[in-house]
């Protein structure tokens, strides 16, 4: 029998408990105002956040009482609709015969190195073969080693300098190495590791500018936060930060299997209307999936 607060494991990682504790809830209420009030608890601790939760459960209890619905499959399902209007999506795809560079962001340990080279394997799967990986982050000399492993096992160059080394340099040397070799993609690795939130912020400019004045018009360039899915409501302050400094494209969510909650995505999409490109659901190189909203809706309401 399910126990509340045990992690269960499915295929892909642990299981996500909206599903079985609305479930319940609904069968423990009639649907007064005592269940949209434990209904707004749940959503709260499934990390959908405070504000983004209220808004979405007065739109439910409007929704009821202007559709008379009366059944628990009625609410669920109503709510899963009004839940899909929120989300944003994006498929990131490289365009033939331009640069494509992408700027993967995000403070430390949420899995950007990782990404970058599952994002690696992802489009080389697609017959991309002019990928190359540019060693960014330079504050850890283990960031660099684990992009040079990563290369190496993918079968992508990769460009790096030595620890401590300047980020914005290291990404101008890749854009202008990959301009002379006719490679049309550049996954860029930054480290999002600094003191404080200027210096942070100003870092995040610097290569954004260096990388403005590198390309040329009609390249694609974007910029990728990387957010760790158990970090809850971190991951939106996160987003707010980095949104701030350098207006984000998209963004891929880590770590999806680590997490019973996984609501960040809708009060992420609500409030800052940021897409989602790429869910990362385990460590290995194949462990990433485009992020598609009806199978993440069905996953999370799934008991
Ligand atoms: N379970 C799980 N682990 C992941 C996932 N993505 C990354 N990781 C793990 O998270 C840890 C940190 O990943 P990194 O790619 O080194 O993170 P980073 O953001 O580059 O970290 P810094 O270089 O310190 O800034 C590693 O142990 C990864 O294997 C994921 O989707 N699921």
């Amino acid at each position: 029998m399910f126990k509340f607060g045990k992690k269960e494991k499915t295929d892909k990682g642990v299981r996500k408990n909206l599903g079985r504790r609305l479930l319940e809830l609904l069968n423990n209420h009639t649907i007064d105002e005592s269940l949209f009030e434990d209904l707004e608890d749940l959503l709260i601790e499934s990390d959908m956040g405070g504000t983004v939760t209220m808004e979405i459960v007065d739109q439910l209890r409007n929704h009821v009482k202007a559709k008379k619905i009366s059944t628990q499959n009625e609410i669920i399902e109503e709510l899963k609709s009004i839940l899909a209007e929120q989300i944003k999506s994006i498929e990131l795809i490289p365009e033939k015969d331009k640069l494509n560079v992408y700027l993967i962001l995000g403070v430390n340990g949420v899995g950007k190195t990782t990404s970058i080279a599952k994002m690696a394997r992802y489009y080389g799967e697609k017959g991309n073969r002019d990928i190359v990986l540019s060693a960014g982050d330079t504050f850890r000399a283990a960031a660099v080693e684990q992009l040079k492993i990563h290369g190496e096992r993918t079968g992508f160059r990769v460009v790096h300098q030595g620890q401590g080394a300047d980020p914005s340099a290291v990404i101008f040397d890749t854009i202008a190495s990959a301009k002379a070799r006719k490679e049309t993609l550049v996954l860029a690795d930054t480290a999002g590791r600094m003191h404080n939130r200027t210096n942070l912020v100003k870092e995040l400019q610097k290569i954004d500018s260096v990388i403005r004045k590198k390309i040329e018009p009609g390249d694609n360039y974007r910029k990728i936060l990387v957010i760790d899915s158990t970090t809850g409501q971190n991951g939106l302050q996160q987003a707010e930060v980095f949104n701030e400094a350098v207006e984000l494209d998209a963004i891929i969510l880590t770590k999806y299997d680590s997490t019973a909650r996984g609501g960040n995505i809708i009060s992420i999409s609500r409030k800052l209307g940021i897409p989602f490109a790429f869910i990362g659901k385990g460590e290995k190189l194949t462990d990433l999936e485009l992020f598609q909203p009806e199978s993440y809706l069905e996953d999370l309401f799934s008991y």
